[in-house]
């Protein structure tokens, strides 16, 4: 079996009767082969929803891509399996590591009635996996599951990483940036950043009765972008749209996973470096009515790319005179000052990437 059909076969069921996100699906070999119809398309996904899917099935990367996340969902399948005791001692301690564990129950801060969540996540860092502070840093952070897929590991890094490079130059075109490098120039692999794999795993212990527990609650992504994949749906988009029918501002809207594609999703930074004018989606995961799935477990394997440490969280050259409309990033986030005060345009705090990914963990509490 190929690697497109071993992910096609394993996408369940999607109820006929949800209200989908209208999200545009844009082509990865068009994109590759300079196709301005689908470059122009990416623009005006990231413009009005923040979020798109990504087709992957006909390019080597795409395919490559495809098959390391498969392999990740069966990593993440027996890393959960481990017993709690055995995970716990890899947490992750807020407001000083991002990468490790998290057990589910954590994240409540944004939901409006405080629902503790019920997903467990392992972030597994691109500076731990290519440049570890210490010989036996990957022991102590990581169960031996993971050091024993560090090539996979190393590979879906660097393969995420590239991919959202090539999006990243096409949008700076697009927005007529005063250069193609403008915006992969704030996400430099070498660089350190808060660059992750994250494996998830949701269970909801009340079956989907999502009266008790929610899979993950509201939140915008804080990173520059986010590729995602899913096979149980359950990802839902705050619609802001009012030109459907259907959909009104503050509504959710689903996700249906695409057999061979990604869930493309740019984070805060992007609203950030562009004053706005690309869009952070607000989103959330709950239980998928009906599915059986959701009585065991669901899964997904996301990548995270993050601005360098070193980079300031403000509008890139071209976008800086409208920096004072940016200000509702991240719901009720107020930027803490640093030692090392830098200001924007309007006087507000500047802090550098770093700063900021340490400060909204604590916020959304991972
Ligand atoms: O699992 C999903 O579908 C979404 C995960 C997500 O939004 C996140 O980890 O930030
Ligand atoms: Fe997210």
């Amino acid at each position: 079996m190929n690697t497109t059909m071993a992910n096609q076969l394993s996408i369940p069921p999607f109820p006929t009767d949800l209200p989908l996100a209208p999200l545009t699906i844009i082509s990865h070999e068009k994109l590759l082969s300079h196709d301005p119809t689908e470059s122009s398309k990416l623009l005006s996904a990231c413009k009005n929803q923040g979020f798109f899917h990504l087709d992957l099935r006909t390019t080597p990367q795409g395919a490559s891509l495809l098959a390391q996340s498969s392999q990740l969902y069966n990593l993440a399948q027996v890393l959960f399996d481990l017993p709690l005791e055995i995970k716990q001692q890899y947490t992750l301690q807020k407001g000083v590591s991002l990468f490790g564990y998290k057990p589910a129950g954590t994240i409540k801060a944004t939901d409006p009635t405080r629902r503790p969540d019920a997903t467990e996540f392992f972030n597994i860092g691109k500076d731990d996996l290519f440049h570890p502070t210490s010989p036996d840093l990957l022991t102590k952070k990581y169960p031996p599951d993971i050091q024993a897929n560090l090539p996979l590991l190393k590979s879906f890094t660097t393969n995420s990483h590239t991919l959202a490079m090539h999006l990243l130059t096409l949008l700076a075109r697009e927005l007529h940036l005063p250069s193609d490098t403008a915006l992969t120039d704030l996400n430099t692999f070498p660089h350190p950043s808060g660059d992750h794999t994250r494996l998830t795993r949701t269970t909801h212990p009340h079956g989907d009765n999502d009266n008790d527990s929610i899979a993950l609650p509201s939140h915008t992504d804080f990173g520059t972008l986010t590729l995602l994949f899913n096979r149980l749906g359950g990802l839902q988009i705050e619609s802001t749209t009012t030109t459907t029918t259907t959909a009104t501002p503050g509504h959710w809207e689903w996700v249906k996973p695409l057999p061979g594609h990604a869930i493309v999703n740019l984070g805060d930074a992007m609203k950030i470096f562009t004053s706005g004018y690309l869009k952070s989606a607000k989103h959330r995961v709950v239980p998928l009515p009906g599915a059986d799935e959701v009585k065991n477990s669901r899964y997904s394997v996301v990548y995270f790319v993050r601005p360098a440490n070193h980079v300031l969280m403000k509008a890139v050259d071209g976008f800086e005179r409208d920096e004072g409309s940016v200000k509702a990033v991240a719901g009720k986030f107020e930027p803490k000052p640093t030692h090392k005060q830098v200001h924007d345009s309007e006087g507000g705090n500047v802090l550098t990437a770093g700063e900021w990914m340490v400060q909204r963990a604590v916020q959304l509490g991972n």
